[in-house]
């Protein structure tokens, strides 16, 4: 069996990457995933300018999950485009992925002009899901901001874009959502963020500074909330939209699932912060043992071919 996939007019080997904000905070952290068994990777989301983000301790594992309130600590976007394009001579054959988002609409326009001006090659993914900058909901969940942000994004940008999308939790907003996505020429959606603001208490205390202890959850906790959204926007969204399937993924059986539910690409992202990249290797392992056993050669073989009882 093989995990390859492609997304857009773009070939991956592994079906396999890390999710934004893990493994991918600079360029020792980008190098380790290249050179692991995921078949590409997504920078940490970037803004206009460099981020401390929060205080800590603002990350905190769990043993279902993992909960974190970083504010967007990032070192800016001019580091991670010059990193990019430096990659796009070192390894001409492969294709990484850009995430980033403006502290302001007006950034976000600015980010994105100056992506279409460069000579990145890849794939942008405009996080619309930031659960934990104080003061600034999350874009996604306002879906008329997100239509016109959309609609002026498309009227200069050109290149391959994705959008990471906070969980929706109700069928009239993936009615609503998808209607929105389906208006543009995206290349992908990317389902699930963080739930946002939760709350992990141990013994009488919170575990995070930032917030009060709210933040968002990654893990276990998150899979079935996961795989509806990824269901629920490939069973709505034109074919042309491609969807990334990110959350509770530990094991190869848990990103059979994602694949299932309809995901061409599957991000991992807690179970890489606490076993680090060798997870690429065990987790496409155990997914391909899986596919061997029931015959599937390639993931086309049952994407998006879930049973109904
Ligand atoms: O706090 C963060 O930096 C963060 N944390 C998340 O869980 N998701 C996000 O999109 C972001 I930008």
């Amino acid at each position: 069996a093989t995990t390859k996939t492609h997304i857009g007019n773009f070939e991956f080997e592994n079906c396999f990457m890390n999710a934004a904000g893990v493994y991918c905070y600079d360029r020792n952290e980008l190098e380790q995933v290249i050179n692991s068994q995921a078949g590409t990777f997504v920078t940490k989301t970037a803004t206009l300018q460099s981020r401390p983000g929060n205080p800590e301790p603002r990350y905190h594992d769990t043993a279902l999950g993992s909960i974190n309130s970083m504010g967007l600590p990032n070192l800016g976007f001019d580091y991670y485009l010059e990193y990019l394009l430096e990659l796009q001579k070192t390894h001409p054959d492969r294709t990484f992925f850009f995430s980033l988002v403006g502290m302001s609409t007006e950034d976000t326009h600015t980010l994105l002009k100056k992506v279409q001006e460069s000579d990145f090659n890849g794939i942008t993914e405009l996080n619309l899901s930031c659960p934990n900058v104080p003061g600034k909901p999350q874009i996604a969940y306002d879906l008329e901001t997100t239509e016109k942000l959309l609609t002026d994004i498309f009227s200069y940008f050109k290149k391959p874009l994705g959008v990471k999308l906070p969980p929706y939790f109700d069928i009239v907003h993936f009615d609503q959502a998808a209607a929105v996505f389906n208006k543009f020429p995206l290349t992908f959606i990317n389902c699930v963020n963080s739930i946002g603001n939760g709350l992990v208490v141990e013994d009488e205390s919170v575990v995070i500074k930032p917030k009060n202890g709210f933040g968002g959850i990654g893990g276990e906790y998150i899979k079935p909330t996961a795989l509806a959204n990824v269901h629920a926007f490939y069973q709505r969204l034109n074919p042309s939209i491609q969807i990334i399937g990110t959350g509770g993924v530990l094991t190869g059986q848990d990103a059979f699932e994602h694949i299932l539910c309809g995901a061409s690409m599957v991000q991992i992202g807690t179970t890489l912060h606490k076993e680090g990249p060798a997870a690429f290797e065990r987790i496409t392992n155990e997914l391909k043992a899986i596919m061997n056993k029931k015959g599937y050669k390639t993931i086309e073989d049952f994407r998006g071919k879930l049973k109904y009882l």
